[in-house]
């Protein structure tokens, strides 16, 4: 859609003034800047998509850990996603940090009316994040039904670490030749695709993630990164995902891009405070002197 007349015009010549697709993470703050919605929206950006927020949560956070969060009220969550949907409109969707059940039942409702998820017209990622890279909760425990029974069955694609599918499923993936056996778990509870991430095996030398429609197995290679600096890699992944889908890509490229997407971050990722840095966009925008 094009914009004529806005102000500035003169200021920003080449710009066309084209909308681009938006994609909306429905997440918890970092305030460190390394996860949660902070890296969705670099992701979403340097993806070329426009960036749109359902805060659930905001944490107290730094390079350590998570000292403690607040969450919001689950109508302010759900108001923000009928808010952005209903005037901005959303060519996909994806959910982080939702802290409680009833954030869950109230995003899930939400993303029903505005026509996200897996059978509507916007694609809909639910990463189940259930704690932080340092182990602080971030999923009160009696959460986990929730995110079975509402979130997963709708979802297009869900992208589980290794210690989620076990807290999700009991499935304790020690070895790569166990991924499909977690796949097939996950499947079980109802999402379209499931994409298993294997940067916990750190024994494994290769970073060899899974991808399954119930059907089908894809193996997603990748090397292995000698580097503790990965904080925020899952919620890259996911939203780099999420932003090739808001592109119109499938499901199975869209995956392909987010792995390509993420391995280069983890390589580009850098050390921040006395605790464990982010994976880094950086190398998709200029660094040169302003
Ligand atoms: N050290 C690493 N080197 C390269 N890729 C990694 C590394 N650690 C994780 N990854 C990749 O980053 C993505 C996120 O993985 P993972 O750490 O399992 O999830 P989460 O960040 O949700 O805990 C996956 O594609 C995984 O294979
Ligand atoms: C708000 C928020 N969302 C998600 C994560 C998980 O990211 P990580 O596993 O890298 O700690 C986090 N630490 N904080």
């Amino acid at each position: 859609m094009n914009q004529p007349g806005l102000p500035g015009r003169a200021l920003c010549s080449g710009a066309t003034w084209e909308t681009p697709p938006r994609a909306l993470s429905i997440a918890g703050s970092d305030s460190a800047g390394g996860a949660g919605m902070h890296a969705d929206l670099r992701a979403f950006l340097t993806c070329g998509v426009h960036g749109m927020t359902a805060v659930t949560a905001v944490t107290v956070q730094d390079s350590l850990g998570v000292k403690s969060f607040v969450e919001i009220p689950a109508e302010t969550v759900a108001a923000q996603i009928e808010a952005v949907t209903s005037d901005i409109g959303v060519d996909a969707a994806k959910t982080g940090m939702l802290a409680s059940a009833s954030i869950i039942r109230a995003v899930a409702k939400a993303c029903h009316q505005a026509g996200i998820g897996r059978d509507a017209a916007a694609p809909f990622v639910v990463d189940p994040v259930a704690a932080s890279m340092h182990g602080d909760p971030l999923l009160h425990a009696d959460a986990l039904d929730a995110l079975r029974d509402e979130l997963f069955p709708m979802a297009t694609l869900v992208t589980p670490n290794l210690d989620e599918v076990r807290l999700l499923t009991g499935v304790d993936v020690r070895t790569r030749d166990q991924l499909a056996d977690a796949a097939r778990a996950v499947h079980a509870l109802g999402p379209q695709w499931t994409l298993i991430k294997s940067g916990h095996l750190t024994e494994d030398p290769e970073c060899v993630d899974l991808l399954f429609d119930g059907t089908e197995f894809y193996e997603l290679p990748g090397a292995r990164f000698d580097t503790p600096h990965t904080h925020g890699g899952g919620d890259t992944m996911a939203s780099a995902i999420t932003s090739a889908l808001a592109r119109g890509a499938s499901v199975l490229d869209a995956v392909r891009f987010g792995k390509r997407f993420v391995q280069r971050a983890v390589a580009h990722s850098y050390p921040l405070g006395a605790g464990v840095g982010p994976v880094s966009t950086f190398w998709r925008v200029s660094t040169k002197p302003i």
